[in-house]
């Protein structure tokens, strides 16, 4: 037995015994075993479980103590069709377990950091999804690029939103007949606030045939846009648009370019706004908000009520559908590579707050001058708790302090983890909050 955990050689046959004692960033539960670590699919903090090794890899024979957080899968699909790692765990259990992890993210950077608000987007609320398109005997099969081996045809989902599930039975249709799609192609949905808006990536051209055929699609299920792209490329071509779809954001009508980025759920946007918003510090409407990686304007929008917002993005065209929705507004939208051309601290010498975004890989060679720079105050929204921790690490290296977190389950039943970040710099803001804090504190006589 070793590291204090439980392994527990017993009996005849290879079989032996452990205690699950964490999930791994995947999923799988995680046990140890003569010093090293192991990860079992399907298991669960808490549980016991017995198991053999083929070669060096642990296979499941059976639970032997169940977690409370245990439940019946709610998909059919479940451990098939390669999304929602842990669909075997409650949600709120695993909304405790994520916020777990950011705590102690947060514990290894700070110094007593506030604990982490929580959020969970609820089931079927899933707007934006990738998917994998199969040529079969006899049609397609609509599934998710995650699994190994061909996608398995999505036939149920808890969590698509419903108006997007449904659209997936016309659509095999429709996409059997594209003689384009000859083996592997792909579909990006995202559902605006004027319906579905598809990008189809095929390994062959469209044929005329083929621009019919989704020409007729989009106008049988109300679609105002349909584009194509040759797969693997990035030229995008529109083959079917009536009028121009949209999306708002704040009071604007933004008309993302096909396939853009959207936060996953309505729901979980809404989340992320409302935390960003009330992390930002008192503002006047002449202060400056500096905002890196602005997509197509998610924050900047409702952001420019507060302040004039100074906003980059990569992306040539998520940046010019922003400068047109902006319109009238005070956003100054540019088209930056933050990679190549970080903004330095002369760049953010205006900012009154710097807000970020940025993309699974973290802010990279952005995050130092950000540290360098003069800026007080930092609003950082995070997908991969990995990169956040290292530039965390940068930012409280030159001084910044947590002021509050808010962890958001938008992807339900994967372990990803989208977090909300305020950091702060300015003494006073930072004394006011410690103050804060201790007043809502429970005294000792409370309890
Ligand atoms: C997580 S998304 C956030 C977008 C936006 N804040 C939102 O909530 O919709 C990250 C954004 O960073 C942009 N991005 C990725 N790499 C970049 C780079 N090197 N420079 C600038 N922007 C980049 C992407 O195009 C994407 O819009």
């Amino acid at each position: 037995m070793t590291d204090g955990i439980t392994a527990m050689n017993n009996m005849a046959n290879g079989v032996l015994n452990a205690k699950i004692e964490g999930l791994g960033t995947t999923g799988d539960g995680v046990f140890y075993h003569d010093g090293k670590t192991y990860f079992l699919p399907n298991t669960l903090p808490g549980e016991t479980v017995s198991f053999r090794f083929t070669g060096d890899t642990p296979e499941l024979i059976e639970i032997i103590e169940t977690s409370n957080s245990r439940v019946t899968p709610p998909c059919t699909l479940f451990d098939e069709c390669g999304g929602c790692s842990v669909q075997h765990m409650t949600l709120p259990a695993l909304l405790e377990w994520k916020a777990d992890r950011i705590t102690r993210l947060l514990d290894s950077v700070f110094v007593n950091p506030p604990a982490p608000e929580q959020y969970q987007t609820p089931p079927r609320t899933r707007r934006r999804m990738d998917l994998a398109i199969q040529r079969v005997t006899g049609g397609v099969h609509i599934g998710l690029h995650a699994r190994a081996g061909d996608p398995i045809d999505m036939t149920a989902c808890d969590v698509l939103v419903p108006e997007l599930f449904e659209l997936l039975t016309p659509l095999r249709d429709v996409l059997s007949g594209i003689g384009a799609i000859t083996g592997r192609a792909d579909l990006q949905i995202n559902l605006l606030d004027t319906g579905p808006d598809l990008t189809l990536s095929t390994p062959a051209p469209l044929t005329t045939a083929d621009r019919t055929k989704l020409a007729i699609f989009a106008r049988e299920h109300t679609i105002r846009r349909i584009a194509w792209t040759p797969l693997g490329k990035r030229e995008i071509e529109t083959v079917a648009q009536s009028r121009a779809p949209y999306i708002r954001f704040g009071s604007a009508e933004v008309t993302p370019p096909p396939a853009a980025f959207l936060q996953a759920s309505k729901e979980s946007e809404k989340a992320i706004q409302d935390a960003v918003l009330a992390g930002l510090p008192a503002l006047n409407k002449k202060d400056i908000i500096v905002e890196l990686y602005a997509g197509c304007g998610t924050l900047t929008l409702p952001m420019s009520d507060k302040g004039r917002v100074i906003a980059y993005e990569g992306d040539a065209e998520a940046a010019a559908s922003l400068r047109t929705a902006s319109g009238g507004r005070r956003i100054d939208a540019h088209m930056r590579d933050l990679v190549r051309q970080p903004l330095l601290p002369h760049d953010l010498k205006t900012a009154r707050v710097v807000v970020l975004d940025p993309p699974y890989t973290g802010a990279g060679p952005q995050i130092e001058p950000l540290a360098r720079s003069a800026v007080r105050d930092i609003i950082y929204v995070s997908c991969n708790p990995a990169a956040l921790k290292k530039d965390l690490q940068t930012l409280h290296k030159a001084g910044f302090e947590l002021i509050s977190s808010t962890v958001v389950d938008q992807f339900l039943w994967s372990t990803e983890i989208e977090t909300v970040l305020v950091l702060s710099r300015d003494p006073k803001r930072i004394k006011r909050e410690n103050s804060r804090r201790n007043r809502s504190a429970p005294s000792h006589s409370d309890s």
